[in-house]
């Protein structure tokens, strides 16, 4: 793990000294799970219950703040039990999915969710003749319920591809009143409302926080970096942690700790709450 300043060191060490009052938000695809072509097939890396698990012990709760349909986060990190074990050594595990949109704690054990941006019937159905035009009708799509997500991935050229469909996409989203979301090799259709910035604002608030972690790896964690880099000018403590990958380099600058992918943030979480469980 980098810090990328001294202030960032500072930073690590303001959050570890009010640690149980601290919340951790983690994305899931690139952070928590690598990433892999098939986003069904998509894991939390092996690592990573275990050390939700050890941090339970030291902190007021933690959050997967994912784009993902939570009932999908759930269960692809098998959130469930892990949640249920949690709550045993003294944290709750939340889920915000689809951006915050939807929310899903290990007490409730129950998705509360909005319905469908309007719009958005409109945009899956005009989808497919979109695509062809653009010549990208091999393009997956995944359809999320309260969003749409156009991957080109496992596509000859992802990255042109990404390109060559970000206009016709974004103007059939226009055209419905949806918000375009660029990622990694993906481009998701949504509402605009909700974000994960506000998502990492309402934990905060709601769990009376004495510190804030965010982790994440791609331009929908941009706002919840915001947002913790905001509360820090607050007052609160606050840590920005970016998973590193070579897809999405420009979240680098405003991380206050860069780590290697998933792998990396389990260390960080690891040595975070080491000394104080020991
Ligand atoms: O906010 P996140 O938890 O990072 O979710 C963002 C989107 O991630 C998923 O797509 C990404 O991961 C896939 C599996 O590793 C990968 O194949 C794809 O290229 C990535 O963009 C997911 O499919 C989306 O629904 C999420 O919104």
């Amino acid at each position: 793990m980098e810090f990328t300043s001294d202030d960032a060191r500072a930073h690590y060490d303001a959050v570890r000294a009010v640690l149980d009052g601290v919340v951790v938000g983690l994305d899931f695809d690139g952070t928590l799970s690598p990433v892999v072509d098939d986003p069904e097939a998509a894991r939390l890396h092996p690592g990573a219950p275990g050390v939700l698990l050890e941090l339970a012990e030291v902190v007021r709760a933690v959050a997967v703040i994912t784009g993902r349909p939570a009932r999908q986060a759930i269960a692809m990190g098998d959130l469930d039990a892990l949640g249920n074990a949690m709550l045993d050594r003294g944290a709750e595990l939340f889920v915000f999915g689809q951006y915050g949109n939807e929310r899903w704690s290990a007490t409730e054990q129950r998705i509360r969710s909005p319905r469908p941006p309007a719009g958005l019937a409109s945009f899956e159905r005009e989808l497919p003749a979109v695509l062809r035009t653009a010549g990208a009708a091999d393009a997956f799509v995944e359809e999320k319920g309260l969003a749409v997500a156009v991957h080109t991935r496992r596509m000859a050229d992802p990255a042109e591809a990404l390109e060559r469909l970000r206009g016709p996409v974004a103007a059939l989203a226009e055209r419905h009143h949806l918000t375009i979301e660029p990622g990694r090799n993906v481009l998701e259709i949504r509402s605009g409302d909700m974000h994960k910035g506000q998502a990492v604002r309402a934990f905060v608030a709601e769990q009376q926080a004495t510190g804030i972690v965010f982790g994440g790896d791609d331009l929908g964690d941009i706002e919840a970096f915001e947002a913790v880099r905001a509360l820090r000018d607050e007052g609160l403590p606050g840590l920005v942690v970016c998973s590193a990958s070579h897809e999405q380099p420009d979240l680098v600058e405003l991380a206050d700790v860069v780590v290697d992918g998933p792998g990396g943030i389990v260390e960080l979480l690891s040595r975070l709450s080491f000394p104080l469980r020991a």
